[in-house]
């Protein structure tokens, strides 16, 4: 069983034993993961705010209201659809990137017409969300610009949802990933509906390593299906000049049984250990961030179109 160090309140850390899944507070996880040490952590650093725009702790997949039976209803769909098969046929599809051309700025706007219905802490539209993880983290990593630049686009995959990327259904674009073709570990949020997974009847996917092999490193471990892996290939495929953490950061944001549990941790390599460092310190902005207050898009936005420009062909293949 998972045992997740929760931190979230200052000297008041405690350990955890996982009740379902796992509810961990910031850095500091189960196998020792910490920040790299030659990182320079801004004195003025971030403060992780307690509670969510709802009034709740974040991340609280368990607390009473409307809202979370909707999240609830919500996991039920994706594990009960996500399976080994449904992710291959998917990446085979997307991979293509034979939808329609734009740059990633347009791409930003069409976000404006999306909500996500798997997040208990988030009700506004996406393009909010991208601009307030960016700009707290670029407060407290000022001369990180690709850090910047990875968290204005990490959601951006999420235009999926939108009837020129094929309009998937919720549970095939958002919510937290996790591998297929091994054991459904238990920190998995709402594990109790894989019983309807037909996967879960496949013996060969149900032991700890399944069909891969121990340390063979997540590039080789098929994740459940969505925005992430989406906005990867399209990062990767379209040629960016992102360095290897950013795309990283991109792939595996929504795998929270790893970088917040470290769920699965045997089935990376070491080059996986290195970016998980980077993922870990951009999670903490990408919750924590979540909130009411507004970005003025129109300030940033000169901003953000030069990191774009440095980074990113102008036109984009989807
Ligand atoms: O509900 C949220 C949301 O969909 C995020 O974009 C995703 O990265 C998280 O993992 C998920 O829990
Ligand atoms: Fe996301
Ligand atoms: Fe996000």
């Amino acid at each position: 069983m998972t045992v997740c160090i929760d931190n979230s309140l200052p000297g008041d850390s405690q350990v955890v034993e996982n009740k379902n899944y796992c509810d961990t507070g910031e850095l500091v996880l189960d196998g020792g993961f910490t920040v790299p040490a030659d990182t320079v952590v801004s004195s003025g650093g971030f403060d992780a705010p307690e509670i969510n725009a709802f009034g709740h702790t974040f991340r609280d997949y368990d607390v009473e209201s409307l809202r979370n039976k909707q999240v609830e209803e919500f996991y039920r769909m994706n594990h009960i659809n996500q399976t080994y098969e449904f992710v291959k046929k998917m990446r085979d599809e997307y991979k293509k990137l034979d939808k329609l051309e734009m740059s990633i700025w347009e791409c930003c706007e069409l976000l404006n017409e999306v909500v996500d219905e798997s997040d208990p802490d988030l009700d506004e539209p996406q393009i909010e969300h991208l601009l307030q993880t960016a700009e707290a983290i670029r407060k407290d990593y000022p001369d990180e610009d690709w850090l910047h630049l990875t968290a204005l686009i990490h959601d951006l995959g999420k235009v999926l949802l939108l009837p020129r990327f094929g309009e998937l259904p919720q549970w095939a674009v958002v919510g937290d990933t996790h591998p297929l073709g091994c054991a459904f570990d238990e920190s998995i949020v709402h594990h109790k509906y894989f019983k309807d997974n037909p996967d879960t009847n496949n013996p060969a996917y149900q032991t700890k390593n399944g069909i891969y092999e121990e340390g063979c490193g997540l590039e080789n471990v098929t994740i459940s299906w969505g925005h992430d892996d989406y906005m990867y290939l399209v990062a990767k495929e379209n040629g960016t000049t992102l360095p290897q953490a950013g795309l990283f950061i991109i792939r595996y944001h929504s795998f929270y049984p790893l970088h917040r549990c470290g769920a699965y941790k045997h089935l990376m390599n070491e080059e996986d250990v290195e970016n998980l460092k980077w993922l870990q310190i951009f999670n903490k902005y990408d919750l924590y961030s979540k909130s009411k207050v507004r970005v003025d898009v129109e300030k940033v936005k000169p901003y953000y179109q030069s990191l774009i420009q440095k980074y990113f062909p102008e036109k984009l293949r989807w």
